[in-house]
């Protein structure tokens, strides 16, 4: 699992290296990508000669990258070990028999010319639909023969230049193999009938943008097969346009049966599912082959998303300045119910990371019983009993940005304590970040019909409010199941954002920012972090991020926006993990803590101040 994982250090690199932000990647899903050839068609543009278009510089992608492959021995492509340059390389084409398949089998015809040595694999095709047509092949103009879809006449052009094939369901049989899924099985007995080859190149062309439900039968079984064999021969696996299983509107893939690719040579627009979810496992890098202005005019689709890689660049804080000029954070959360052990440590880490933004001022509402502690791991922040509701409630006047529910509690005394802060903060007109058992809180009150929903909504309106809950915590906001949220996260996000008003992450692989903008909402996808990232904790540190930027009104609005937060938390995630940082601070995916992270988010604010004074 994760070969490529979305060139994830690549990905931090140029995050950093970029403070100017980079524009933003459009991402759609099938349907938008599916209008906009349509609208090319109807400027009079010919289907076939996009099919053909799209496999001749897919073709010439797929050559100029495995000579770099081989140019490079010792090297590898997306953790792929680099071969050997052989006399002549060597393709193996899974088809399918949609225009994704029609793209392979171009592909295949076109590496041919090139002097590959081409197998295809068809999946799903009977024999018959292998016999060469004559009379399509006697019309010398192959390309003018209407009757026949786009995938027809690429299968046809391909086997009339003797392009060689296998049936996958003959194959199955021939090596005495069950097409149906056996997960665990050995693939030896595959490698050692020679049949489904070695080779440099596996290129996946079972299915594109249409895939509509659960691969099953012998496509489940062609799938697992192919990821097999790759694993068995190790070649550069490319996926034509998305890997087969993956879905492109959410980036799911069902019962693990997607095509894992090293690289995705992605057509005509970016898919949303490539760069979330399962998609970042499956991918592998993105490569987009540019085939039709879609982004032109103003016929132009409006992107379900945009992928966000850089980030702005921060401003130096001016000579003449003091703690005041940037901000006072009040975290209130680290409850501890009478006989446990509590969570005070979701308070601190929230405000270790608020402080290590640079914010001013941290005064910490935790139950009584952490303040020890607190003050003992960071001195520099400032304490009140979360249960001294008129002290809290005064400090909060004077507070810049309150963030609450971080370990909090969930028992009824930690909710009427969310209500009262929540009132007041709304009263006071305070930027707000509501997290962890917060969240709990609200999806009560929401299910209550309480009015402060309805006076949160107005609130976010007019000031920040950032909610920030995991697929368990949507789930619990939009009662419906986990699984409901996780099959579709877009759909999910939009809807917390109509029923509770504000700006939203949906965390996870991938995660998703909804910004409010006025009537609109924008949607981000975050292309930093890693799964290291995927321990305890690491929530509260990015409520305290956000927290911490929105406090310093001396930075940019933007650079204060909940997507930026977000990107900060992922870039300090990835730097702790990536090889080539040479700071003392690497640490790598196993055993990376959320305790880690101010270090590498002082680390990161730091390279993203833009300072023009030297020494
Ligand atoms: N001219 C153009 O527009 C260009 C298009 N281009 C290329 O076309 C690709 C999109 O092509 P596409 O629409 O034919 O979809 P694709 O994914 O190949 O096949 C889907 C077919 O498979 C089937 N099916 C679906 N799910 C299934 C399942 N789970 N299990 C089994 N079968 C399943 C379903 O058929 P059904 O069985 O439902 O009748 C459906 O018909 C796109 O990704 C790009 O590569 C480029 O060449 C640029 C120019
Ligand atoms: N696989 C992953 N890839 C990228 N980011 C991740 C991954 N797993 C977790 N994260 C990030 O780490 C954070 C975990 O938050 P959360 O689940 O709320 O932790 P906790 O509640 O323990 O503080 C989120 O920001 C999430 O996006």
């Amino acid at each position: 699992m994760n070969k490529g994982a979305n060139m994830k250090p690549d990905c931090h690199l140029a995050a950093l290296a970029s403070i100017t932000p980079n524009e933003a990647t459009a991402l759609y899903n099938s349907e938008q990508v599916y209008a906009m050839e349509q609208a090319w068609f109807a400027q009079g543009h010919d289907s076939f000669g996009l099919m053909q278009q799209a496999a001749w510089q897919m073709a010439q992608y797929i050559q100029k990258a495995n000579e770099q492959k081989c140019a490079r021995p010792s090297a590898s492509i997306n953790g792929t070990p680099a071969r050997r340059h052989r006399y002549q390389q060597r393709a193996s084409i899974w088809v399918g028999k949609g225009n994704n398949g029609g793209d392979g089998w171009l592909i295949a015809h076109y590496l041919r010319r090139m002097g590959w040595q081409v197998q295809v694999v068809t999946v799903g095709f009977s024999k018959d639909d292998l016999e060469t047509d004559n009379s399509i092949i006697k019309d010398t103009d192959i390309n003018s023969a209407t009757s026949i879809s786009d995938a027809e006449r690429a299968k046809q052009i391909a086997l009339s230049k003797g392009c060689r094939y296998q049936r996958f369901e003959e194959m199955c049989a021939e090596w005495n193999a069950s097409p149906n899924i056996d997960a665990d099985a050995d693939a030896s007995t595959w490698q050692a009938s020679g049949c489904a080859a070695d080779a440099d190149v596996y290129i996946d062309a079972i299915f594109g943008i249409g895939l509509d439900r659960a691969p099953a039968g012998i496509y489940q079984s062609a799938i697992y097969r192919f990821n097999q064999l790759a694993k068995c021969y190790k070649p550069f696996v490319i996926s034509v346009d998305i890997p087969s299983g993956l879905v492109a509107a959410t980036g799911e893939v069902f019962a693990g049966a997607a095509i894992q690719a090293d690289m995705t040579l992605c057509l005509v627009a970016r898919k949303f599912g490539l760069h979330t979810k399962d998609g970042m496992d499956y991918s592998g890098q993105v490569v987009d082959i540019a085939l039709i202005p879609y982004a032109l005019g103003d016929n132009a689709l409006k992107p379900i998303a945009k992928l966000v890689t850089s980030a702005y660049a921060l401003t130096p804080r001016q000579q003449n300045s003091y703690k005041g000029s940037y901000g006072h954070v009040l975290i209130i959360g680290g409850n501890r119910v009478d006989g446990s052990q509590g969570m005070g440590g979701a308070a601190i880490l929230s405000a270790s990371s608020a402080m290590a933004t640079g914010a001013g001022k941290i005064t910490v509402a935790c139950h009584e019983a952490f303040h020890a502690a607190l003050l003992t791991s960071l001195p520099d922040a400032m304490t009140i009993n979360l249960h001294d509701a008129d002290g809290v409630r005064q400090l909060l006047k004077g507070a810049s940005v309150i963030a609450i529910g971080m370990g909090l509690g969930r028992d009824d005394k930690a909710k009427k304590l969310f209500v009262c802060y929540l009132k007041a903060a709304i009263t006071e007109k305070k930027p707000i970040v509501i997290d962890a058992d917060g969240l709990y809180h609200l999806a009560d009150l929401h299910k209550e019909h309480h009015p402060l929903i309805a006076a949160l909504q107005q609130h976010s309106a007019h000031h920040s409010v950032c909610l920030t809950p995991h697929s368990g915590e949507a789930a619990k906001l939009l009662d419906i199941k986990v699984s409901q949220v996780e099959s579709d996260r877009l759909a999910a996000i939009r809807q917390c954002a109509t029923d509770y008003g504000g700006d939203w992450v949906l965390k996870g692989a991938g995660s998703l920012v909804l910004e409010q903008r006025g009537q609109q909402a924008q949607i981000y996808v975050c292309a930093t972090g890693n799964a290291g990232m995927a321990t305890a904790g690491m929530g509260d540190v990015l409520s305290g991020l956000i927290a911490g930027l929105l406090a310093q009104k001396d930075l940019i609005r933007e650079s204060r926006g909940l997507q930026q937060a977000v990107l900060l938390h992922g870039m300090a995630g990835d730097m702790l993990i990536n090889q080539t940082n040479k700071t003392a601070l690497l640490i790598g995916q196993r055993g990376l803590q959320a305790q880690d992270m101010p270090a590498a988010i002082r680390h990161i604010m730091q390279e993203l101040t833009v300072s023009d004074n030297s020494w």
